[in-house]
């Protein structure tokens, strides 16, 4: 029998929920994190709408609709066998088919790949496209393997993979260490092993065989335009501002493209070994050509540009800065990065990354009353972008690059001002970026969820 919870309950309903999910996802850290900064912001939602609580929304949302973890084995240039885990995490298909990145990381774990599979469910929401949520990958590291070693790697893991994907039911795209060349390997097994050119079951193809024009750049692009909306807020620009960017890699790489277009000048990046600083700002091409191309570390940069410097100690966020974007992965943007950010001005601090500031380092932005736009929000323009391949498709059509960037910016400034309403109708605070984003894609999945029964 359903109970119907009253407002004052609300502070209990949220604790027990997440009672729960510590007990059943022990040890499950990140993903317990991505819960909790979640539902910390819902309380005013369940106390409007006591139905979503009432209905176990909660409850249903912290539970992946389905946990597939499968074996990996391939084998390497020098004939030996490798084993390897591989994960896929189809979390709710409220609003379509489970859709998100796969990611090949030595750090990949079922809490990492539940974290991010989490967050897609708000985040794919919030973009107000027909995509469900999902995430997978594989604790793999492409870093310093062929190109068929990779191959075959791919090929094994989606030759398990397969059988739960489909353009209507589950499709990937690219994370960390998955860009264009995985995605190729995984489409040719699946089109192999289904005997069926099935275009729309993975997204970041290349643009000649069904990828859509401006994907690769999506997610960074998306990113600076968020930025730039919350600085309009306050009458601001990206004019003249200094940017610094975190990682190196796809979003990345194209955040700082699109800051320098929007006049900004990012004047560091880093990677997994250390920054780089280029007080003439960061020459795209040639970090294209390092980390695209030749696969290298950050160090090369530097050695070829003569105004960078390379660093392999400090902190790419000791760098002054007006805006900061952090691109690289989970957790890297600590409290005391944060107090360093702040002494030097930061105005605004958008994620490309998902979940890259921990609740220390947000606590702190909003109390400096730094503008701060989480991923679910910031970096939704990948996922959205990937919608409009899967659109593209499925009408068997091709779109020119300037329509698709022409809907990414339009998307992310309906994702920025729907975030900020739904912050100040919630929270009477429409800088509160943190819980409008989480709220407003919250309701979409509730509503669908109440509509569809309980499933
Ligand atoms: N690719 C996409 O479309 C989307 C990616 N994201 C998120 O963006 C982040 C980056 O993803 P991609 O650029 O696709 O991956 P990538 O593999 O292209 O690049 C990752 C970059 O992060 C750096 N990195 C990794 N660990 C690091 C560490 N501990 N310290 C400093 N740098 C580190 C790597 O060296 C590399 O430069 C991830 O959090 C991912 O989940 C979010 C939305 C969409
Ligand atoms: O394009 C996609 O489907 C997924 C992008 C992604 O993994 C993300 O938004 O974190």
């Amino acid at each position: 029998m359903m109970t119907t919870v009253s407002p004052s309950a609300v502070p209990s309903h949220l604790d027990d929920v997440l009672d729960a999910v510590r007990r059943r996802s022990a040890g499950e850290v990140v993903f317990q994190q991505a819960v909790e900064e979640v539902l910390h912001t819902l309380g005013p939602v369940l106390d409007r709408h006591p139905e979503y609580a009432d209905a176990h929304i909660l409850e249903r949302l912290c539970e992946p609709e389905r946990q597939i973890m499968f074996r990996v084995p391939w084998v390497d240039d020098r004939g030996r066998i490798q084993v390897n885990r591989g994960y896929r995490v189809e979390f709710s298909s409220a609003l379509g088919p489970y859709k998100g990145g796969l990611r090949f990381h030595p750090t990949v774990d079922l809490s990492v790949i539940k974290f991010l599979g989490f967050e897609q469910i708000f985040k794919n929401a919030l973009t107000g496209q027909g995509i469900g949520a999902g995430k997978g990958g594989a604790d793999f590291d492409p870093a310093g393997r062929s190109d068929a070693e990779v191959m075959r790697f791919c090929q094994s893991f989606i030759t398990e993979l397969y059988r739960h994907l489909g353009e209507h039911t589950d499709v990937p795209a690219g994370d960390i260490g998955v860009g264009g060349r995985e995605i190729g390997y995984m489409f040719g097994q699946y089109k192999r092993i289904v005997n069926r050119h099935e275009a729309g079951v993975l997204t970041g193809k290349g643009v000649g065989w069904g990828g859509s024009q401006g994907r690769t750049e999506a997610t960074g692009y998306g990113t600076v335009f968020f930025a730039r909306d919350m600085l309009a807020t306050r009458g601001q620009d990206l004019t003249g501002r200094t940017v610094v960017v975190s990682g190196s890699g796809n979003v990345a790489i194209y955040a700082i493209e699109q800051a320098h277009r929007l006049g900004a000048k990012v004047v560091a990046c880093s990677d997994s070994a250390g920054h780089v600083v280029d007080p003439d700002g960061i020459d795209v091409a040639l970090l294209r050509e390092i980390k695209e191309v030749r696969r290298e570390r950050l160090s090369a940069y530097a050695a070829e540009r003569p105004s960078a410097e390379h660093h392999a100690f400090g902190s790419v966020y000791d760098v002054p800065c007006d805006v900061v974007l952090p691109c690289a992965t989970q957790n890297e943007l600590g409290e005391d990065h944060a107090a360093a950010l702040i002494r030097n001005g930061v105005l605004a601090v958008a994620e490309g990354a998902n979940m890259p500031c921990t609740p220390g380092a947000v606590v702190r932005f909003r109390e400096a009353g730094v503008l701060f736009g989480p991923g679910k929000a910031a970096n939704a323009g990948g996922v959205a972008t990937s919608a409009l391949e899967m659109s593209q498709n499925a009408a068997r059509a091709t779109w020119s690059r300037d329509q698709v960037t022409d809907r990414l910016e339009s998307i992310m400034s309906d994702i920025h001002a729907h975030s900020r309403a739904t912050a100040d109708a919630y929270t009477g605070d429409p800088d509160d970026y943190v819980a409008g984003a989480a709220i407003a894609g919250f309701i979409r999945v509730a509503d669908a969820m109440l509509a569809q029964g309980i499933v």
